[in-house]
């Protein structure tokens, strides 16, 4: 499942991250890379421990923090510090799958990848190519999303970035451990939690209907969620 969450950062949000980011000193990206993907990959990236990746991983977080689409989404359990990545004429990253396990940097603790994120940070005018390229069940999705917008989808899935032919791509990515691990079903949860919402809004909170799908909701939850 691919999920696009539009205006996670506000437009005032993106120029700060933009102006941060100019500052900051970019290195290789294969720094982050696996074995398979440091060969696809030909990008830069901000130091995860410089005080610029720091402080905007803060400010992707809040964000997250505060956006109900990406915690029905994702459903949360751990999340990795935002990365930030650039791709200038003529780098990509191509074909890879995610590592499945990523240690947490500074802290002696793993994640478990289930959901990819990016978020850009470039309005898509100012550059061409650069899609980001995702292998669905439903086939190929290419995506490029205004800044300030997110692409959530499975980590499992074999993805691509398409060359830049002209101007620079910023954006920032990071993976979630989900309490679900399973893509179908945080799918399922997923749907099921929009309807109810819509449900709700039309029929009203006490609703026989809306009590009923909602406990049904939170005993599917009960019974898939590991944490
Ligand atoms: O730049 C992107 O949109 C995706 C980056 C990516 O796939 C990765 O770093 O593993
Ligand atoms: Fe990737």
């Amino acid at each position: 499942m691919l999920v696009h969450i539009p205006d996670l950062l506000t437009a005032d949000e993106v120029a700060y991250c933009r102006q941060v980011l100019a500052a900051a000193a970019w290195v290789d990206g294969r720094v982050t890379a696996g074995d398979q993907s440091a060969q696809a990959k030909r990008n830069l990236q901000v130091p995860q421990d410089s005080p610029q990746g720091r402080e905007l991983s803060e400010l992707v977080l809040r964000a997250l923090g505060r956006s109900a689409q990406f915690a029905t989404a994702a459903l949360p359990l751990k999340v990795f510090p935002p990365l930030f990545n650039r791709y200038d004429m003529g780098m990509t990253f191509h074909a890879h799958v995610d590592n499945a396990i990523r240690p947490v940097p500074g802290t002696g603790a793993r994640i478990r990848t289930d959901v990819s994120s990016t978020l850009f940070l470039t309005p898509p005018d100012d550059y061409d190519g650069g899609e980001l390229v995702v292998e669905d069940t439903y086939g190929q999705q290419r995506v490029k999303l205004p800044a300030g917008h997110m692409v959530v989808y499975p980590a499992s899935s074999l993805h691509r970035v398409e060359p830049v032919t002209r101007g620079s791509r910023w954006a920032s990515f990071f993976w979630t451990q989900s309490l679900v691990k399973q893509d179908d079903r945080r799918r399922m949860l997923y749907e099921m939690d929009l309807s109810i919402r819509h449900l709700r809004a039309d029929l009203g909170d006490g609703h026989a209907g809306v009590l009923g799908v909602t406990a049904a909701y939170h005993n599917l939850l009960r019974e898939w969620v590991e944490m």
